[in-house]
């Protein structure tokens, strides 16, 4: 028997019975049923007599697609999938060609940080401040440039690819010394026998599906999470498609991490002929766990943002979230234990955290409650029975709990230094803002906070009211 969902309401229902030929972009707050509205209509357009068939479920991360999947695995015709796996799956059956070719994460940040030793010594002195950039800078510039399809000098260099949600702009010198870099990272990669890398396969995908005038497998594509894809990606899934088949591209911005915006044209979606709809009502998050989550997304460090759905204030009540604080890091972890153990007791709670290892460091406190690890690879079926579960940040997109507990939201975690150190402070802030948004707006009634030394300055000051102290 399917899990049932809760039925479509209002602009819910035209969205899930939209015409399904061409593109469709449904942009909503967090909480507005995306997710499961992505379900219903998958299920709708497998199900049609005439127009329908196989219809794919796409998203980014692992653990929202086995959660997807305990409502649409008895749905015939529809499948879920993340994008790698999709991406995996066509390039070995239509190219026989296996992903194989990817190289290891650890392999590429040695190489790209030789790569940089060798460029930086071989660059005229003195060096110029980008030179002396972290090798996190680096690698997560060749991931924007290979998700945006900017690798080509042309594109990256000359016509300088405008990167949004950068606090400060490089400099055409700078993108020289940085492509540079990545020239030299990609002569290293092909001689170690990587043709492309995970960040390529997207393109690689886009490539093929170009050139491929077999019929399509999916006539439908159902995208969730989608402001997690890269426009290639984008772009990949709309080859994807056959001429009479349709692409529904359900996102929320407020929730991206990384500026990835762009026109939905550029994006390769039609919404000339194609549609575009908002979701604003709040399924999810009590009043006041949404009240909070409002004014994190209202401060100045969600600058640029053109396509957000202001969300309608949920009437559910609850209690208001509370910040607990505490003498030292480890008794926030203490705490936190102390606090999901009862929570738990009476429903599902989340503990999230910024950095994987100080997750496993809370997880060895509860072992004895059996925690499920939220990580983006690993949840291959849903644990129906899961009461307790924890993570970083990014294992718990497109989830939600009854509870969540945010321990260390601390000045110093928040952003975190090697952030600040790798983007600069405007970026650092800009992207974990992001991230406790998302966090905080996966809790349904309880939220928990606790912090050591100066709470996060993400967070609304304390004369906001929109939280109370706790302890
Ligand atoms: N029409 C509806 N009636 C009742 N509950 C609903 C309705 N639509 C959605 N919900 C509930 O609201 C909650 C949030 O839905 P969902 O996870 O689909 O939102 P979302 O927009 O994908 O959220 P996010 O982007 O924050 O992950 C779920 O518990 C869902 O069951």
């Amino acid at each position: 028997m399917p899990i049932a969902l809760p039925e479509p309401k209002g602009r819910q229902r035209d969205v899930v019975f939209m015409r399904e030929e061409g593109h469709l972009v449904v942009l909503g707050t967090a909480g507005s049923g995306k997710t499961t509205m992505a379900m219903h209509r998958a299920r709708h357009l497998a199900g049609l007599p005439e127009t329908g068939g196989r219809t794919l479920v796409v998203t980014y991360a692992n653990s929202l697609t086995s959660y997807m999947r305990r409502y649409l695995t008895t749905v015939e015709g529809v499948t879920v999938q993340t994008f790698h796996k999709f991406a995996f799956d066509y390039l070995e059956r239509r190219r026989g060609r296996s992903g194989k070719g990817t190289i290891h994460r650890e392999l590429r940040k040695n190489l790209i940080e030789r790569a940089l030793h060798e460029v930086r010594a071989g660059t005229e002195k003195p060096l110029r401040a980008v030179a002396e950039r972290p090798l996190a800078f680096f690698d997560d510039e060749f991931k924007w440039m290979a998700g945006h399809a900017a690798t080509a000098h042309e594109d990256y260099v000359v016509n300088r690819v405008e990167r949004v949600g950068r606090g400060r702009r490089l400099a055409a010198e700078d993108r020289a010394f940085v492509h540079r870099v990545y020239e030299r990272y990609i002569e290293l990669r092909g001689a170690y026998g990587h043709p492309y890398d995970y960040d390529d396969l997207a393109t690689v995908l886009r490539t093929a599906l170009e050139n491929d005038d077999s019929a399509r497998w999916y006539r439908h594509i159902v995208i969730d999470e989608g402001q997690d894809l890269t426009p290639e990606m984008i772009r990949a899934l709309a080859a994807a498609i056959p001429e009479d088949g349709s692409l529904t591209f359900f996102g929320d911005y407020a929730q991206q991490i990384y500026g990835s915006r762009m026109s939905w044209k550029q994006l390769g979606l039609d919404l000339v002929r194609g549609h575009r709809a908002e979701f604003s009502d709040n399924y999810r998050n009590s009043r006041s766990i949404s009240l909070l989550a409002q004014a994190i997304a209202e401060s100045p460090h969600f600058k640029d943002e053109v396509d957000l759905v202001q969300p309608r204030t949920p009437a559910a009540d609850g209690p208001p979230p509370t910040v607990i604080a505490c003498r030292t890091a480890e008794e926030q972890l203490k705490r936190a234990a102390e606090q999901a153990a009862k929570l738990s007791r009476t429903g599902r709670v989340a503990v999230l955290l910024r950095h994987w290892k100080h997750a496993e460091e809370f997880a060895r406190r509860v072992a004895g409650l059996k925690p499920v690890k939220l990580q983006k690879d690993k949840i291959k079926r849903w644990p129906e029975d899961a009461r307790l579960f924890y993570g970083a940040f990014h294992g718990a997109k497109g989830l939600e709990f009854d509870s969540v507990i945010l321990p260390l939201c601390d000045a110093g975690e928040m952003p975190p230094a090697e952030e600040v150190e790798a983007h600069g402070l405007d970026e650092a802030q800009a992207r974990n803002a992001r991230l406790l948004y998302v966090a905080v707006t996966r809790a349904r009634s309880e939220l928990i906070l606790l912090h050591s030394g100066r709470l996060t300055g993400l967070l609304p000051g304390e004369e906001s009211g929109l939280y109370l102290r706790g302890r």
